[in-house]
């Protein structure tokens, strides 16, 4: 099977290494098309497949296609594949917002599955939803399914809008982490850490944190509760915390990328 990746940027490399590294393709039969030379020129150079700038010299001998350019560019890259599209082959989109009829229609396709990944998928560490038109069959449903599962966890939804709603929490989500990261670390260094010092205490705090909800049954707040000595530090914080809107200020940080995600999908 040839699978063609359309888009060497962030996402683009991510799952040519991710197919390469599980095996799941020979780098011959692995091929990136990439729109500027620059970029393609680069992308030679990092093993990562058989490296194209046409797409008439790549698309039609493709079985799978993963389409991983930005959604502002999908409406081009439609036109430009259009004529040498084939009904057999199936294409994968991770563009956020892009609907399944979209790319049908754009593409004069119907075997489309629609994936929504996350960064953290560079390192096996990613979330990923996905869901399929009614064309796709079941053994193309689960050769994609094996596919996606190399870069971390993937789970199956019925319909786009949990698409949308996936690229508003965990598409979008880990440069939320960063951010609430990237606070405590001026904080840090505030209080007299150099930098290194500021990172390690913040990131082994994260990660910490997560692998304690993560393999346990108790919530947020029953964790929260637990750090929280009565009269403590903690509280002094977690009060602070909540005379601010931060809480419902991240919950509407999430609510605006769902409905740019909405949007994006009408454009
Ligand atoms: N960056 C992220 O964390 C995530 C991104 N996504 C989605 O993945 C897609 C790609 O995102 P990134 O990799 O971050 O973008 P990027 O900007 O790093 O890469 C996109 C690449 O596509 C190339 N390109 C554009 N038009 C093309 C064309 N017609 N033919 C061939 N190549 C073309 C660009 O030159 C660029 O190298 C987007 O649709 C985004 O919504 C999904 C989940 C997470
Ligand atoms: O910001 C974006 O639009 C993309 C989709 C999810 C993460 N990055």
């Amino acid at each position: 099977m040839k699978i063609l990746i359309i888009g060497g940027g962030n996402m683009g490399k991510t799952y040519a290494r991710s197919l390469l590294r599980a095996h799941l393709v020979q780098p011959n039969d692995l091929m990136v098309l990439e729109r500027s030379p620059e970029q393609a020129e680069k992308l030679k150079d990092e093993n990562i497949g058989v490296v194209f700038t046409d797409a008439s010299k790549c698309l039609d001998v493709a079985d799978l296609i993963i389409l991983a350019v930005k959604p502002q560019d999908s409406a081009t890259l439609f036109a430009k594949l259009r004529p040498n599209t084939d009904p057999q082959q199936v294409y994968l989109s991770i563009m956020a917002g892009v609907t399944i009829e979209s790319i049908q229609k754009g593409l004069g396709v119907d075997k489309v599955i629609r994936a929504m990944p996350n960064l953290p998928a560079q390192i096996g560490l990613g979330m990923t939803s996905y869901t399929a038109s009614d064309a796709v069959t079941r053994i193309e449903l689960v050769l994609v399914q094996n596919l996606l599962n190399t870069t971390g966890k993937a789970i199956y939804v019925d319909n786009e809008h949990a698409i949308d709603a996936t690229t508003a929490i965990s598409g979008s989500g880990p440069a939320y982490v960063l951010y609430f990261m990237e606070a405590m670390i001026e904080a840090a260094r505030e209080m007299g850490f150099d930098e290194s010092q500021a990172e390690l205490l913040v990131a082994q705090t994260f990660r910490g944190a997560v692998e304690l909800q993560m393999k346990n049954d108790l919530t947020c707040a029953e964790w929260i509760s637990r750090v929280s000595s009565k009269g403590g530090t903690t509280e002094a914080a977690m009060n602070t915390f909540r005379a601010t809107s931060v809480f419902e200020d991240i919950k509407n940080g999430a609510k605006a990328a769902l409905a740019r995600a909405e949007e994006l999908g009408r454009s």
